[in-house]
């Protein structure tokens, strides 16, 4: 079939500017065969009153739970609700039960998701076996069986020597190596940010125990010549190391999260663990210069560290809660809503920052709307405005510290190689 998207409007991919123009596609090519505004007739027309028609979003940091922790997500509810987010492409974590260690489990993940036929998921494997830290996974095997990078993320490889391996291989096989930084001889058993630990009387998390992690592995990247991507950027010595190392040359890509752009410690006044996630929420200094990395382009792009819990565990408190934070639903309308609409960053950086520049980093199809371009689009709503409610959620997690935020952004279709995989207001998947 060919379906028209009608009365929308676009970014020009030069300029940034918006403009209106409809989009001619084909549902069985999945690509786009034309824009402008005199189009072939169609089978079908999705007819727009000035919505945003955008790429399809792309995030790099999702935690699927599945297989293992289905209690939290399931592969269905996870990319349920990243194709309500936005989303058409997702790459997930692998701190599954078992871990996503072998070409076994990526395969299945990969198949699974195939016939859910909602955003299109491309895990990352472990670097090392059952992320114990120490004997390195077989890299080749994971590739060939759809993984696209390599990470340990949920916790860092600590030694050293083992992580030069790791990017030597990574190398050879061109597979980015994905870092969750994180000393562990520095955060030790620390849950907040300092500032809060101290007015709670809990643990404090170092935010050198990010910093020093990050060094290593941009002198590691440096020698290798290995793709790192930082996960999840968070203090400002981060966001200098990633910008020094850029300048001399390393080959470092780099993400930052929503709540660590939206959100700082002093937020955390009572022990309510909605608020712990790792990295921390840290200080109104560090989310400054997690901002001005987005927008100078240290940080390249946004992804969300989607990480859903139970209500169960998110109950236990500070101390004992799992970190995390969900993400996927709400990160558009939140960015949108408190960074583009108050000037802070335009809406192509932000666009391209969930878009084109995580497709161009990690080799995704998808980012940009153009004939020829597959049709992967996410069209949505800057007038419609309302809470974030998350009884709401598609995801199985509700634990997002930005309940009640009111926001506008929200996507009311979401497209896939020319498939519709959502529209506003669909029932749950079981
Ligand atoms: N970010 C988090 O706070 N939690 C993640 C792990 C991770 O991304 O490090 C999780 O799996 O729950
Ligand atoms: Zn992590």
């Amino acid at each position: 079939m060919k379906i028209r998207i009608d009365g929308g409007r676009l970014l020009d991919e030069q300029t940034g500017e918006l403009y209106g123009a409809n989009v001619y596609y084909d549902d069985v090519e999945g690509r786009i065969l034309a824009i402008g505004r005199d189009l072939p007739s169609a089978d079908k027309t999705i007819q727009l009153d000035g919505q945003l028609v955008l790429p399809g979003f792309i995030d790099m940091h999702v935690h699927l739970r599945d297989p293992g922790f289905t209690a939290k997500e399931t592969l269905a509810s996870g990319v349920q609700a990243a194709a309500a987010g936005g989303f058409t492409e997702v790459a997930c974590m692998p701190n599954t039960s078992p871990a996503t260690d072998t070409a076994a489990v990526v395969a299945d993940i990969v198949g699974r998701s195939r016939d859910i036929g909602k955003a299109g998921v491309h895990p990352i494997a472990c670097i090392t076996v059952g992320q114990a830290g120490e004997a390195l996974t077989d890299f080749a095997a994971l590739k060939t069986a759809g993984a696209i990078a390599l990470s340990d993320d949920g916790r860092g490889v600590q030694h050293g020597m083992r992580m030069l391996e790791a990017m030597t291989a990574a190398k050879t096989l061109e597979m980015p190596i994905v870092i969750h930084s994180e000393d562990e001889t520095l955060s030790g058993d620390g849950v907040i940010h300092p500032d809060a630990a101290r007015r709670l009387d809990l643990p404090g998390i170092l935010g050198e125990s990010e910093a020093a992690m990050i060094a290593r592995d941009i002198l590691l990247a440096e020698r290798t010549g290995a793709h790192l991507h930082v996960c999840h950027v968070s203090t400002e010595q981060s966001v200098a190391l990633i910008r020094w190392g850029k300048a001399r040359g390393v080959r470092v890509t780099a993400e930052v999260t929503p709540h660590h752009l939206l959100l700082d410690e002093s937020i955390i006044t009572h022990d309510d663990a909605v608020f712990k996630v790792n990295p921390p929420l840290q200080s109104e200094r560090d989310r400054l210069a997690c901002l001005a990395g987005f927008l100078d382009g240290t940080l390249d792009i946004i992804a969300t560290d989607h990480a859903p819990h139970t209500e169960a565990e998110k109950s236990l408190g500070i101390a004992r809660a799992p970190f995390g934070m969900v993400g996927i639903e709400t990160v558009f309308p939140l960015l949108y809503t408190y960074l583009v609409v108050p000037g802070i960053v335009s809406l192509p950086h932000l666009v391209w920052g969930m878009t084109r520049r995580p497709a161009d980093a990690f080799g995704l199809p998808g980012g940009s709307l153009r004939a020829g371009a597959v049709a992967d689009i996410a069209i949505v709503d800057i007038v419609q405005e309302r809470a974030i409610e998350p009884a709401a959620f598609y995801s199985r997690g509700r634990n997002t510290p930005f309940a009640g935020w009111q926001v506008t952004g929200w996507t009311t279709h979401t497209i896939r190689r020319g498939k519709l995989i959502y529209q506003q207001g669909e029932e749950r998947l079981a």
